[in-house]
């Protein structure tokens, strides 16, 4: 449903401070597919999705979503098509709208109509979905996001990203800004989302032992390649140790990042 095709972006060509933070990137990810993505610091994870949330054209190659060649499109023309959750739980929200007026936004503008176009069985979904989530927030639904705490906030977000029903949903450290609690819960209510909505996903993180945990596959990065794209038994039976030797090996360098966690 998505396929990179030789993807290349360097930053300040021709500078003391050029960057080629995706390097000939080749993925296809299939529909239903949720990716993690591992990686050191400034591997390019998320570089990768700017260039498919098109925050920057690309130097050269092609990004086709659903048989559509949306290299040269703008943000702003991908955005109906693909979510984004940022790690900072202050963004994608306005605090000071109401938590039924954030939804009715998002709502809204993939239906088409304008926010005071809201119907009583509107209303009734966005409380329906909201006690999914198992935080109360839908006896909450005019409150003010701006009064929700950080864990809560990202889960309205979360909505506010899916309830669109986006072709593609890409999960930006979503968790890391959380305190670990609130990052498990979100990470569940994440996945019941993806796997109740058959969303096609990928998730950055930093968690190691969440990534091969997580969804179906995992893609590993660093210095703007994709190293490691496993799936499967393969990726099941893959041992955090495993994977330390297969990049020590392969970069002839230890894995480095200094957020990444290890243990479970
Ligand atoms: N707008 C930009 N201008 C210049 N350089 C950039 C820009 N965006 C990213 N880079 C550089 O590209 C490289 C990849 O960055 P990116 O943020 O994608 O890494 P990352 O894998 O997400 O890292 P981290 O895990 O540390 O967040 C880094 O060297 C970064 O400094």
């Amino acid at each position: 449903m998505l396929k990179l095709m030789n993807v290349n972006k360097t930053f300040n060509k021709g500078t003391i401070n050029e960057r080629n933070a995706l390097d000939h990137i080749e993925l296809h990810v299939n529909p239903g597919d949720f990716i993690t993505i591992i990686g050191s610091n400034g591997a390019g994870k998320s570089t990768l999705f700017n260039a498919i949330c098109g925050q920057f054209l690309v130097d050269s190659g092609q990004i086709i979503l659903d048989q559509r060649n949306i290299t040269a499109f703008s943000d702003h023309q991908r955005a109906f098509e693909i979510g984004r959750l940022m790690q900072d739980p202050m963004k994608g929200t306005a605090p000071n709208m109401t938590i039924e007026e954030n939804l009715a936004l998002a709502f809204t503008r993939k239906a088409k109509r304008g926010l005071f176009a809201l119907n009583k069985s509107d209303r009734s979904k966005f409380r329906e979905i909201l006690s999914q989530l198992e935080l109360g927030l839908e006896d909450r639904m005019k409150t003010k996001v701006g009064q929700l705490s950080g864990g809560q906030r990202q889960a309205v977000t979360l909505i506010m990203c899916t309830i669109a029903e986006p072709k593609l949903l890409l999960l930006d450290e979503h968790t890391a800004a959380l305190d670990p609690e609130t990052a498990q819960k979100i990470l569940a209510i994440t996945e019941k989302i993806i796997a109740r909505d058959h969303l096609t996903a990928m998730m950055i993180t930093h968690d190691i032992h969440a990534a091969l945990k997580l969804g179906n596959r995992t893609i590993m990065m660093d210095d703007g390649q994709i190293i490691l794209d496993i799936a499967g038994k393969d990726r099941s039976a893959l041992t955090m140790d495993e994977l330390l030797s297969f990049y020590s090996k392969e970069r002839k360098k230890q894995l480095a990042n200094d957020r990444m966690l290890f243990t479970s």
